[in-house]
């Protein structure tokens, strides 16, 4: 075969890229059954891991609990499992074939939910999704829960997954700036992103001087969120909800002991130091200048709308604070929060399908055309996009 001329590569790649930019088309989240209120957790958590001895722990998640700004979260794990699993309360025994038997079915199937609710928001069948990314803390084996949701969706044996692992947090941030890269470098591409996560990988009983775990059943709850990201929409059937205008990451130096997740035998550990709000307060604001100077549109921090990570409620706080938001800037982060609690790497959809929703349902009194997400995660990694909404695409549905 002779070597194609120079140009004739160069229009063979613009051919292949999209025209316009990368726009979330549709947006899908799901939930296991089991539904938690916080302030009974702290009894419910003592009780199903005979832990009630260690009173000032149960004291410190009760405090803890109360101050985390939620109000309930869903969990995979009910007592009837942990029931069939009394090793899961003891971190040190050999759980993680176990936990990992239930994760590997339970994850996908989450992420099922949430996907087949994005697809008909889509309005286009799953058969024509071309590229699959799913990210998760559970994964621990292949083929992996990509692979199962691509049969549970009925998705065509070519369409190109894309597995992110212990990702933790950021997991979504990062999801959606590669289904971006996908979307606008392959003409006609459809993007599944699938997030799904569920604590049962990193339940165990407390022990004294183990506080990032007390920390940890406070704030984790479980949940799958799922967005098609395609360019170039066809209509009437696509609609862009919020067009992909730019997207960056950045790592916060010295900070990669702050924020950890390790596999081990009986499970995932995790470490979270209490310097965490503060060091993202402290480099968001660096982030965004970055991002609208890369863009060349000047924005004023109020001017936006907001899809924050909702790691913990000090963060939302920090974050309000350093940027001089104005109370409600970040009501869709905070009420995801309340409701679910930290799912992880899916929040963030969840919080953009909030917003879309408030949007709908008219509860802000202003609709910002250009908005922000962003998610935080171990090294410490905060992933920022810059979200355009065209005039009328989520008002309008
Ligand atoms: C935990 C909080 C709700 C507590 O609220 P306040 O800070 O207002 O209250 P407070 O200062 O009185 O603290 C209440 C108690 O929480 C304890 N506490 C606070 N931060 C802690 C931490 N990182 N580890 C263990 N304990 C912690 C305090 O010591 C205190 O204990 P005592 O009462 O005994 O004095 C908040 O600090 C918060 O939202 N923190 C952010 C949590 C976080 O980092 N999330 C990111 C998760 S990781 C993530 O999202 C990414 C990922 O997983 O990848």
């Amino acid at each position: 075969m002779g070597s194609a001329p120079a140009a004739a590569v160069g229009e063979i790649r613009r051919a292949q890229r999209a025209d316009g930019p990368a726009a979330v088309l549709g947006i899908g989240t799901a939930n296991p059954p089991t539904c938690m209120a916080q302030d009974d957790y702290p009894d419910y958590y003592f009780r199903v891991t005979n832990s009630e001895h260690l009173t000032d722990l149960k004291a410190k998640l009760t405090r803890i609990c109360k101050k985390s700004g939620i109000k309930q979260r869903f969990m995979h794990l009910t007592e009837d499992l942990l029931a069939a699993n009394p090793d899961f309360t003891d971190r040190t025994s050999a759980s993680l074939d176990a936990r990992v038997d239930i994760a590997s079915a339970a994850v996908p199937e989450l992420a099922a939910s949430a996907a087949a609710k994005a697809i008909a928001d889509w309005g286009r069948p799953a058969t024509e999704i071309t590229h699959l990314i799913f990210s998760t803390y559970s994964g621990a084996r292949a083929p992996s829960a990509d692979r199962r949701l691509a049969s549970l969706l009925g998705l065509s044996p070519t369409v190109s997954r894309t597995m992110l692992n212990l990702h933790g947090c950021y997991g979504g941030g990062r999801s959606l700036q590669l289904a971006k890269e996908l979307a606008e470098n392959n003409r006609g591409a459809r993007v599944l992103v699938a997030c799904s996560e569920i604590t049962l990988i990193a339940f165990y009983g407390p022990e004294d001087g183990c506080l990032d775990n007390i920390l940890g059943q406070a704030l984790f709850g479980d949940g799958s969120g799922a967005v098609i990201v395609g360019a170039d929409p066809v209509g009437p059937v696509e609609r862009p909800l919020f067009e992909m205008a730019f997207a960056s990451q950045t790592t916060i130096p010295g900070s990669e002991d702050d924020i950890s997740m390790e596999i081990n035998k009986g499970g995932m550990e995790y470490h979270i130091s209490n310097k965490v709000p503060r060091l993202i307060g402290g480099s968001v604001e660096r982030c965004l200048i970055d991002a609208f100077d890369a863009l060349g549109v000047s924005a004023k921090w109020n001017d936006l709308f907001w899809a924050i990570h909702p790691g913990g409620r000090a963060i939302l706080d920090h974050i309000e604070e350093v940027l001089s938001l104005d109370d409600g800037k970040l009501a869709a982060s905070r009420h995801v929060l309340s409701e679910f609690g930290n799912m992880s790497g899916t929040t963030v959809i969840f919080v953009l399908d909030e917003l879309r929703r408030r949007r709908v349902a008219k509860l802000e009194s202003e609709a910002p055309e250009w908005g922000v997400v962003m998610a935080f995660g171990p090294g410490i990694t905060i992933e920022t996009m810059v979200l355009h909404t065209p005039a009328g695409s989520l008002e309008g549905n």
